[in-house]
């Protein structure tokens, strides 16, 4: 039997995911959403072939096997809390949002839940993983972004860093994981997801560049590690809807998805 999707929020990445699982990907099934705005919502949904159910935040859990979040990270815990109660697989987009709120791991071995943190925007997090089996020195990552995607980040509000004057690239931000994504929590999920894939968000060393030389969001990863060294970078083509979001993200979230139902995966 098909496991059913349930998608928080319908943006860049959640409406282009369920557009995906709408056309048909084997073993999975959409069967709800939760969008702020349910009249937008139904009109994004009017072609699809079987039309999920759209639900609150919260109700997602108790329709779906599997939770995506892909909304602001202002609404995470909702989505989060109620997944790993309810012992779902929880999905998040957002996964800055989860260095602070670690007890989830906690709530989710009393549930049975899983949570799956997806590589989304980054790369490499297979062997990321796989060298910090063994002993790692150092976790970097240098993200390079045209300022328009910078702009909103609460640090940059509260050192009155306006990202739109830049001229010249300019570091905005050098500092470890924890930090980034607390100052920078709908631009610097990459970091999160590399400190949770390595050494931690207190040890990964964070660098943000507001670069108008840029058209792509940039991510370079540096490890240095007893196995081996990696030095990777990704040139992500900004989504239309938002261009702090690389449009590889819903289609990462899509192969993560199947990787839960296939007979062959490839990659750990
Ligand atoms: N892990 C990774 O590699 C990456 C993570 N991200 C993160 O993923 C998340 C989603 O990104 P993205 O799709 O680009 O964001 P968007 O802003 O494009 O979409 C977010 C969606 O959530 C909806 N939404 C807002 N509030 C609520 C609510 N209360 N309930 C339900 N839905 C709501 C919005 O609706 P409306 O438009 O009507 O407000 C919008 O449709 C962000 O936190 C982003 O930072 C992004 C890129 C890469
Ligand atoms: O990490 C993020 O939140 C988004 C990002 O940089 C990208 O999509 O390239």
């Amino acid at each position: 039997m098909a496991l059913k999707v349930g998608i928080a929020g319908l943006g860049a990445i959640g409406l282009h995911l369920a557009k995906a699982l709408d056309q048909g990907v084997e073993g999975l099934e959409l069967a709800a959403v939760a969008a702020r705005d349910h009249a937008k919502a139904a009109a994004n949904l009017a072609g699809f072939t079987r039309k999920p159910a759209i639900t609150s935040l919260a109700g997602l859990a108790d329709v779906a096997d599997i939770v995506v979040e892909a909304a602001p990270a202002a609404v995470f815990e909702e989505v989060a809390t109620a997944a790993v109660a309810k012992g779902r697989i929880f999905v998040p987009s957002s996964c800055g949002a989860l260095l602070p709120r670690m007890h989830l791991i906690e709530a989710a071995k009393r549930s049975g839940a899983r949570i799956i943190v997806p590589t989304g925007a980054l790369l490499g997090l297979d062997a990321v993983r796989a060298a910090a089996e063994g002993d790692v020195e150092s976790v970097t990552i240098e993200t390079r972004k045209p300022p328009r995607g910078l702009v909103g980040a609460p640090y940059l509000e509260k050192h009155k860093i306006d990202v739109t004057v830049i001229t010249t690239k300019t570091l905005v931000f050098k500092g470890n994981a924890f930090d980034a994504a607390q100052g920078f929590p709908a631009n610097v999920n990459v970091a999160a997801a590399l400190a949770l894939a390595g050494i931690g968000p207190e040890r990964t060393m964070v660098e943000i560049w507001a670069d108008p030389e840029v058209t792509r969001n940039t991510h370079t990863i540096r490890v240095e590690a007893a196995a081996a060294r990696l030095t990777m970078t990704i040139e992500n083509v900004p989504s239309e809807e938002n261009p702090r979001t690389g449009k590889i993200t819903p289609l990462s979230i899509l192969a993560c998805l199947r990787g839960l139902t296939s007979t062959l995966k490839v990659g750990s």
